[in-house]
């Protein structure tokens, strides 16, 4: 008979939490889960990864039809906005894809604590009422989003909105400013842009998406700016002011100088997201969290604290699902006593725009850095040059591939392409497996298909594509 009420007690049932909980259940081991939200699946399912793309995807098709994408193909519509029925299909995804993984809870037998937890030591948390006692503790909380001082978020009234806000909108505003040019901005200001919005994107960096590739940086603000927004780049937002359903913000450029106004409908507040630890009894445990807030762990996912792990947008690392659901099961499996690795130098990042925007590994620029001694080569292939980007009139983007010039061996992969979300998984998948971009070269790839540039943009590290 144990000591404890559980082998496995989870805290947080987002992507990493709920991953986490039923791979240890798979493994035998007696596991509950807390989640304080009425349903499960974090922040992913509920008002990030899914309501976002469902928005995503609806506003692509108005877009088609609106721009002339369609027309151009000889599909004439005229398209009429029903933001109800948008928004109702957004809610569907959500609905079914969280009572997916209730469902999977039941199946796996993860019996499900709602309420917030907080840790009375390292085996006992007291969720709501209850006191569960446990050998593990898998911290899986989660990141919130970050705030701005001075701008202050009312998601009920939708005129400063964050991203759970600007998800929600009842009408298309007619003038937008999106608060930082990162991922959330770009996806959810080309939602609403799409839909009619006028879309200003202040950004504090001299270029948008930081952590991204130069070249993609450089090449997706050029794509947004003729798709119509306007970007406002090395300038910071000192303040805003709201009357009835109007923000007045004050602008002034990054590094100081005189300040402006700028009007909007709608404001969104996106400059990043941070951890979840606040309520969470952390001193209870002797738990220090470190200068980002965040959980630190080794490679294992422990730890400071015996039988205390923890996964996901808590600790260090890329704030993205996938991230958190590897992590997941590398925790669980290390729980069992296996050996669950996650390689973080293979993540890809995706951002969900139009065209697609992802890259996994090093960007040229950290590539150079690192491949000092041995240097690096790049190959490059335009989609202009690209069959089926071309006969699908999707000629903007590239991918490059850059390479150790000594080994040639992977080290980076970026595409903008209409499916490079789809498209950066073979790219990851060779980096895992070590590859060479010669490797890459000699696959055959299927025509015609836009994966077929990423061949050609390794055949480009040796100077040898075929079709440029
Ligand atoms: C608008 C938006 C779009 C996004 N799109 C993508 C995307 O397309 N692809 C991608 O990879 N990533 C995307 N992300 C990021 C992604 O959502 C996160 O990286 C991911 O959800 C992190 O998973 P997690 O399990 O660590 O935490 P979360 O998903 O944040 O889940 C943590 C859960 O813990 C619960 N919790 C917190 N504290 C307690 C407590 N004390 N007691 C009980 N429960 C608690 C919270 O309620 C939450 O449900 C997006 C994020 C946003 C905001
Ligand atoms: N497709 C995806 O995978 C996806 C989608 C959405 C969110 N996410 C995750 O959610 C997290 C948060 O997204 P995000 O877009 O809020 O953050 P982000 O870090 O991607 O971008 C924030 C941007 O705001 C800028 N900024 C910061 N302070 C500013 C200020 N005062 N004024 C103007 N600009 C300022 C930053 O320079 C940065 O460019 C990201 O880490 C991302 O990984 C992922």
């Amino acid at each position: 008979m144990s000591d404890f009420d559980y082998d496995v007690l989870v805290i947080g049932a987002g992507p990493g939490g709920y991953v986490a909980a039923i791979r240890a259940a798979q493994l035998g081991l007696k596991t509950a889960c807390a989640e304080s939200r009425e349903t499960l699946g974090g922040t992913c399912l509920n008002v990030g990864c899914i309501p976002s793309k469902a928005m995503l995807h609806a506003s692509e098709y108005f877009d088609a039809a609106a721009n002339g994408a369609m027309a151009k193909m000889g599909v004439e519509v005229t398209p009429k906005l029903n933001l109800e029925a948008m928004h109702g299909q957004r809610k569907d995804a959500v609905k079914q894809l969280t009572g997916g993984i209730e469902f999977l809870f039941k199946k796996n037998k993860v019996t499900w604590f709602k309420g917030r937890a907080a840790f009375e030591d390292a085996h006992t948390v007291k969720v709501g009422d209850e006191t569960v006692t446990a050998k593990n503790v898998v911290i899986a909380t989660g990141s919130s989003v970050t705030e701005l001082k001075g701008v202050e978020v009312d998601n009920d009234k939708g005129v400063v909105v964050d991203s759970t806000g600007a998800l929600e909108l009842a009408a298309v505003p007619k003038k937008m400013v999106v608060i930082g040019g990162g991922v959330i901005g770009l996806e959810l200001g080309s939602v609403w842009r799409r839909l009619g919005a006028e879309v200003t994107v202040v950004e504090f960096l001299d270029q948008l998406l930081p952590g991204m590739d130069g070249d993609v940086r450089k090449e997706a603000a050029k794509i947004f700016k003729k798709q119509g927004m306007e970007l406002r780049l090395s300038t910071k937002v000192t303040g805003c002011t709201v009357k009835g359903k109007k923000a007045t913000l004050t602008l002034e450029p990054a590094d100081g100088g005189e300040s402006e106004a700028l009007e909007a409908d709608c404001v969104l507040v996106s400059i990043g997201r941070r951890p979840n630890t606040e309520g969470l009894g952390l001193d209870a445990i002797g738990l220090e969290t470190n200068r980002r807030g965040q959980i630190e762990t080794d490679h294992d996912f422990r730890t400071k604290v015996d039988g205390v792990w923890a996964i996901g947008d808590v600790i260090p690392g890329p704030m993205l699902a996938h991230k958190a659901e590897d992590e997941g099961i590398a925790v669980a499996e290390n729980i069992a006593g296996q050996t669950g690795i996650v390689n973080h130098a293979v993540i890809p990042s995706v951002v969900y725009t139009w065209p697609e925007i992802a890259g996994v590994g090093l960007t040229e620029e950290q590539a150079k850095e690192k491949a000092q001694e041995t240097g690096v080569k790049v190959g490059k292939f335009p989609m202009l040059a690209n069959s089926r980007a071309k006969t699908n009139h999707e000629p903007e983007g590239f991918v490059k591939v850059i390479a150790d010039a000594e080994t040639d061996r992977v080290l980076g992969v970026w595409c903008i392409a209409s499916v490079a979300g789809t498209m950066i998984a073979q790219a990851a998948q060779a980096m895992e497996f070590g590859a060479t971009s010669e490797d890459i070269a000699y696959t055959c790839h299927a025509h015609p298909t836009h994966s077929e540039a990423i061949k050609e943009a390794a055949m480009a590290v040796t100077g040898k594509p075929i079709h440029i």
